[in-house]
Order: C-alpha cells, then structure tokens, then sequence
C-alpha cells in the first residue's frame, strides 16, 4: 500500500459524550477516526412508544392497512435530547451512524414510512452539523425486504446534505453472525398481515444477493458519486465471484468485526490468509478505503487533559493520512499496522498505472495528431516492447539469411525501415539486431510528425553514425528508398548456392525496375526487405494500423518483403464497471455529447468481468456450473470458441494457486478479427490506387454466457500481436503472461454502454461489433442483446441500443 491506511473504531454500543477528549482518546489510541450513532437511546425509545400507541390505535393501523400511502404516523423533530451531536471540532474526526433498528424496506408500510422519517431526521441534523461522512445500515437480507422503498429513502437522504457522503453498509453476501437482531429493531414490529411466508432462496442466488440490492439501491440512486459502500468483511469469506463483484464497486470503507480475528499461537488477534488477502486487495484501489474495526477492543482511557483542539491532536481525515504511525497497545489495531507494514512493494504495472486505474483517456490519434516527445517517453518506458521488436527483427534477419533470401538493395543489404519511426527506439533496436545476428543492413526510417524528426536527425548523427536513410513523409506517400546508384549490381546474398544466384537476381531486377521506370531519371527505387512499425492501439486496428500499412505495402518486397508486425487480432468481453459508467454518464457527457458512444483507453482496475469459466478447481456447487453454462450456451447460434488460449488460461490458474485466496474464474474472451500484413488481398497497389477501403471493415457477432448475476457497462477490449513468428506481444488477460508479461505500454479500450444492462445469471448475452469505414474515416459500432432459455426457447429479455463512435471517427 502506498498510503498509510486510516483505521477507525466503531463500537456499536457506545455510550459516551461526543466530545473533543473523545475524539482525542481515539487519536491517542492511535485510531484515525471513530465512528457516532447520530442519535441517543433516548430517540430511539421515543420513537418506539409513538409507534406502539399508533399501533394500539385500532384506526389509525386499519387506515395503514388499506393504504399504503398514508402516513399516519409522525415522528416529532428531534430534541436536545434525542442526540449528542453539536457542530464542534470533534465533528471532523467522526463518521456518524444512523439508526441501526430502523427498517427502511420493512412490508409494513408503517414501519417503512417511520423509518424513513427517522433517517430523514438523522441525516438532516447530522448534515447541519457539518458531518461528512455517514455510515447508513444495508438493507436487511430477507425475502420481504422492499428494496425500492429502501432505494427511495436514500435519494431522498441524499437529498438532505449536498456535501454529505453516505456509505451504505452492506455484507458481502448475508452472514447469520452479522446480522444480528437488537432489541427494539422496528423490523420485528411489521405487522404479519404484511410479511410475506419465508422464502428459502438458492444459495448461488444467496451469494450475490446482497450485492443485488446494492446494485438496484444505486441504480435508483442514479449512480450518484455520494453514494459509496462500507463493506463488512465477515468471518466466512463469500465465492470469489462475489469478492471480485464487490471490488468493481465503490467501496471507500470496510468494516471488520472482532469476531473476523482469530487467535494466534500467542493468543492475539490475527487475520486468516483468505481475510488478509481481500482486506489489502481492497486497500490497494486508486481511493483507499477505511478500514473500522467493530466491536473489537473499546477504546483504552486516556489520561491526556482535554486541550484547546489543534491541528495536531485533532487531525482532520485528511491529514492524518500522511501523519506518522506508532505502536499504541490495542491489539487489533495493531496488528492492522503490522500487516500493512508487511505489505509487499508494488509492481512495475502497479508504479506505471499509479494514478491512471480507471481513468478515461481519448484514444490517441498519432495518424492526424502529432505526438509530444512526453507521449514517446511514456512508450520508451516499456521493458517488453522494444526488447520483443529486437527480437522479432533478429529472427527475421537471421531467418533471411538461413533463406537465402536476395536483398532489394543491388549492394547486398538487406532493406530494413522503419515507418512511423517516432524519436527512434526501433531504429535503435532494429541496428542493435542486425550487429547481433550479424548482417548487414540499408537501414531506412520514416516518420510524418515534423518535431519527432528533428530528433531523428540528432540521434543520427549522434547515435547511429549518420547510417540511417531518414525520410520525413506520411508513408503512404512514400514513393520507397532510393539510390543514385545503378540497381544492375549483383546483389550479395547470403548462404546461396551460385546456381541459384543468377535466378535470384534477375527476380530482383524485375522487382525494382518496376517501381523504378516511374522515378526521377537519376533516381533509382528499391524495395524493402523487411518493414516495421508500430501503429497499435489498445485494440490493435483502432489507429488506423491497417489503412497505414495498406498505403506503404507497395514498397515492400512482394516475394519476399516481410512486416513486423505480420498480424493482430482485437478481442472483447462484456464487464461490470460502475465507475467507469457514473463518470461517462454524470460528467464527461456535460462536455461531449458524444462521450457516451466513444471508446475510451482505460488501465481498467474496478471492472468484474461478466462472462467466465470458472476452474474446476474452485466451482462452487452453488454457482452455475460451466458445463451447465456451456451446454446452454450451445442453444445460441452464434457462440464460437469460449477462450482464446486455454494453455495461457491454465498456467494464469497454477501461478495463482500458491496464494490463499482461489484464483478468480477465467473471463471468456472473444477473438473479434484479425489484420495480416502483407495483405495479399491488396496487390501492390498505392493508396491513390486502391479504389476503397471496404476490406478494412470487419463484423463479428459473439455470445458470452452468464454465470452470475450482474450489470453490464459496457466492453472492455484487448489486442494481441504476432511481431514475426514465436514473438508475440499481448494485452490480453488471458495470454499476457504467456506472450509479454510485464509490458506496460498498451491500456486496454473500454467500449460503454449509455445504460447499464441487467445480465440476469444463466442469461447468454450476444454482442455485435463492427468496424467500419466510408473510405475518409474508421469507426466502430456495438450492441448487444440478452437472452434467457425458456423451455429450450430462446428469448430475448434484454438489449441495449445500437453504439456508433462515428461522429467521433478516426479520420484516415
Ligand atoms: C505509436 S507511435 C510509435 C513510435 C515509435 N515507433 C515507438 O515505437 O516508440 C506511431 C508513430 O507513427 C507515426 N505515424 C502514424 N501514422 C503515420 C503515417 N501515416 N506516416 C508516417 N508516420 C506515421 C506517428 O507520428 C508516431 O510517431
């Protein structure tokens, strides 16, 4: 963790006054805040005696019962004696606490209704004393609970502070230890005219029922960026589909009970593996959760004299962030401390993406937009890449030489250039390969941005000893290298048997003097043996790679000319990502009307993914299983394979088998399409020749099954490469370790949604994707629909509508 963690104490009995030596005791036990019931017994006592006499008066209870929307009962505003709270300085280090006995969901509309009178009251007061932060008991989790009245008290509790954040405290799936029933809990008065029969719900359903109820809470609450999770760890930790649900969402404090910790062998507190595991998984997101200890060890006295409050023994949240951390003797509490200070140090992707989880970037455009030198910089910072491209490039060098391939250039070098050379790391590498492998080598760069070419010339001179043939030019202009020479030498090839040599050369011949019949009298063309670039986006094609390589393809070599790159596919799969969908939706819409129907480039972080096999290892007889998914996934015509690479996706599973925690299922990843360079669909013809671009467009229509409930915002997008045969780069999460593990340079692309859809589980949704151009520009469109097997029907229970980037497109 790179943060220190706020840690606070919440005991749910507690009786003391708030005050500045209350808020100081916390601080002096080394707590960081504590939580505060909004309102005293005294409140609760009142509440419950206007609730009894509503109920013994026979009229008021019949009235109720055949109307649902009266209001009979009237909870009076509060009283000094109704709570402790007093705008004081000891308000900014407490996290105020709703009534726990109030049933927001209750049947009994009565109860329901003076429920949510009270928490209107406890909201509202706390709101005017300057409170911040106000933890909000979950729904309770049985069958008659009204989630959308629930939902409906808190858009209005939202309502009662504009600056008030409001946690909804929420189990992981129900845990019986948890919920426990207190005396006085407005739930056990509903009247039983109005409470349904229980229903015995199916475990799988169990798992992810509390997380239903969130979902539908915020979905009535319109996604607002006030409303966050507090989430209770409990003792038995959920499937690891629920885990992963949960850390999709905003969760910005956890709360574990005493009973979560164990004894150790000397008898303190300590966490499982498992609980260790999640907690600091947790704690790892781009905003830090807090985590509360409940009900574990009361706060110790303190024998500190209450002062004037000051920054320092008062500190506000924020700043007790970055204050320095001491042992302090309460033993959960410090055992919290001791674990992070266990905590392993980040990754490289962790210390690149630091800051970026799931922020929405504009795909780059390097095509019309002339990258900056930090935009390069960025990219020269992956290990993997640039290393792989060397790679790649040695083995064709070397495989030319096995082949005894002749070279385009009459002197015997073979003919390497770069196009969309950058500020040149590939120029580098590509001469690093040829002195390695021992060839040599006509080396050409081009590069269309006129600023990152001054530093091509610089490190020609520099670096490169003035060996690079530079070309300032988009490449599909490019009219290829160029010699004054005479193209009529024997060309050097290497290990070649001399019958062949003269066939060799008189191919050869033939090849350049086509291009060069049309040049300049003293200037003779030439082919490229072997030409690279780099022009991937986050989905392979989405910077116009293709349209690129398709102009420059008439300059190279057709018998032998190689590309590196010489393919890459686009991949997809449906994701559960609220974040991604609240600031779409809330915000950038306000500035882009379009923002909705773009893709965007994401280092994806809270997403879940919706479409999974789970490993044998971990299924859970209570989840679907993936035979069962898979058997009724065959009803749908168009589903295909369901993984890219199953050799990949099992080695992912055996590297993640030594932690505690059951790795997380597989997601089922679909292969879109795929670009081959050369193409030979395309012969040697210029862009100005090419009539169209229509071979650019691709479709693909793939179904993924649904084993779990869950909504659906959108989708996220990955590409993999073949640079030259065996070297491959990958952001897959399904073959990234295999192919390119630890490379940094490429985010994944995030496809939205403009409404969130409801994958119900065993659902099987069908997603749409094409890629399409009018010849000017490329963009891509996507929709998806959702169907449920009925009787071995299929039918169709959900869809979103029809996305189109076009009026965003990527001009060519
Ligand atoms: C993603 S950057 C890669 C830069 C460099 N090769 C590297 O790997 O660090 C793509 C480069 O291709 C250039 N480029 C894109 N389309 C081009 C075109 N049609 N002609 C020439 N250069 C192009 C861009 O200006 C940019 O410098």
């Amino acid at each position: 963790m790179n943060n220190t963690i706020l840690v606070g104490h919440h005991d749910s009995k507690r009786n003391e006054i708030l005050s500045t030596a209350l808020t100081q005791q916390a601080h002096s036990a080394n707590y960081d805040m504590l939580t505060f019931p909004i309102t005293t017994p005294h409140f609760h006592s009142r509440v419950l005696s206007i609730l009894s006499s509503a109920f013994l008066n026979d009229s008021t209870a019949h009235e109720a019962l055949h109307s649902s929307n009266a209001v009979p009962v009237f909870v009076e505003p509060l009283t000094p004696a109704d709570t402790q709270l007093t705008p004081d300085d000891s308000i900014s280090s407490i996290i105020g606490v709703t009534s726990t006995w109030i049933d927001l969901g209750s049947p009994d509309p009565i109860i329901a209704d003076v429920s949510r009178q009270v928490l209107k009251l406890e909201l509202a007061y706390a709101a005017f004393c300057g409170v911040s932060y106000v933890i909000i008991p979950g729904p309770r989790h049985d069958a008659s609970c009204d989630i959308a009245a629930y939902a409906r008290a808190i858009l209005d509790g939202l309502s009662q502070g504009p600056y008030m954040t409001l946690y909804l405290w929420m189990q992981t799936h129900p845990d019986p230890v948890l919920q426990r029933e207190q005396v006085g809990d407005l739930a056990t008065f509903a009247r039983r005219g109005y409470v349904p029969a229980a229903e015995q719900s199916e475990t799988s359903k169990a798992a992810f029922q509390t997380w239903q109820a969130w979902d539908a809470i915020r979905y009535i609450c319109k996604y607002s960026t006030r409303l966050c999770v507090a989430l209770s760890i409990p003792g038995t930790l959920p499937p690891p589909a629920v885990v992963s649900r949960w850390y999709s969402e905003p969760i910005r404090i956890l709360t574990l009970d005493g009973t979560t910790f164990a004894k150790n062998a000397k008898g303190y507190p300590a966490l499982s593996v498992s609980h260790q595991d999640i907690t600091f998984k947790l704690s790892k997101l781009k905003t830090q959760p807090w985590l509360i200890i409940c009900d574990a060890t009361p706060l110790p006295a303190t024998s500190t004299t209450p002062g004037k409050a000051t920054d320092a023994n008062y500190p506000s949240l924020k700043a007790a962030q970055t204050m320095p951390v001491t042992a302090h003797g309460d033993p959960h509490l410090d055992y919290i401390r001791h674990l992070q200070n266990k905590q392993r140090s980040l990754t490289l992707m962790d210390q690149f993406g630091a800051g970026y989880q799931d922020y929405l970037q504009a795909p780059l455009q390097p095509l019309t937009v002339n990258l900056e030198s930090v935009t390069y910089e960025v990219f020269e910072k992956d290990p993997i890449k640039y290393e792989w491209y060397e790679r790649a490039v040695a083995r064709a060098l070397h495989d030319w030489i096995e082949h005894s391939k002749p070279t385009s250039n009459p002197d015997g070098r073979v003919v390497v250039a770069v196009v969309g050379a950058g500020r040149g790391p590939l120029v580098s590498r590509a001469l690093k390969a040829a002195e390695d492998v021992g060839v040599d080598i006509d080396m050409w760069a081009l590069e269309k941005n006129p600023n990152a070419f001054v530093l091509l010339q610089r490190h020609n001179e520099d670096k490169w000893h003035n060996q690079v043939s530079l070309v300032k030019s988009d490449m599909r202009t490019w009219q290829g290298p160029s010699t004054n020479k005479s193209l009529s030498s024997i060309p050097k090839t290497y290990n070649v048997d001399p019958d062949e040599l003269e066939q060799n050369h008189s191919d050869l011949t033939k090849v350049n003097s086509q291009s060069s019949s049309i040049l300049m009298p003293q200037i003779n063309r030439y082919k490229i043996d072997i030409l690279i670039s780099e022009l991937l986006g986050s989905f392979a094609d989405n910077e116009l790679s293709p349209e690129c390589l398709d102009g420059v393809q008439h300059l190279l070599n057709p018998i032998h000319g190689i590309s590196i790159p010489s393919s890459y596919t686009a991949h997809f799969t449906p994701v559960a990502a609220p974040k991604l969908h609240s600031d779409i939706s809330l915000s950038m819409v306000h500035t882009n009307p379009y923002a909705a129907e773009v893709p965007y480039v994401v280092m994806l972080d809270q997403v879940d993914f919706l479409s999974t096999m789970a490993p044998q290892s971990q299924q859970d007889s209570t989840l679907l299983s993936p035979t069962k998914a898979k058997s009724f996934a065959s009803l749908f015509s168009t589903s295909s394979s369901t993984r890219k690479s199953s050799s990949s996706a099992t080695s992912n599973q055996t590297s993640k088998t030594k932690s505690a925690t059951p790795p997380p299922a597989t997601p089922v990843i679909h292969t879109a399409w795929s670009f081959h360079h050369p193409n030979h669909q395309i012969h040697s013809l210029t862009t100005t020749q090419v009539p169209t671009n229509a071979h650019n467009a691709r479709y693909c229509r793939f179904a993924f099954p649904i084993t779990n409930p869950g909504t659906c915002h959108g989708l996220a997008g990955y590409f993999e490469t073949v640079l030259y045969p065996g070297v491959e780069l990958s952001t897959n999460p399904l073959t990234m370790e295999d192919k390119s593990a630890g490379m940094i340079s490429w985010f994944p692309i995030y496809f939205p949604f403009k409404s969130p859809v409801f994958l119900a589980e065993g659902a099987v949704c069908e997603v749409s994707m094409w890629r399409m151009t009018d010849d000017r520009k490329v963009w891509y469109e996507w929709c998806m629909d959702v169907f449920m097997a009925v009787a071995d029907m299929k039918i169709k229970v959900g869809c979103t509508e029809l996305h189109s980037s076009e009026k965003e497109a990527c001009l060519m």
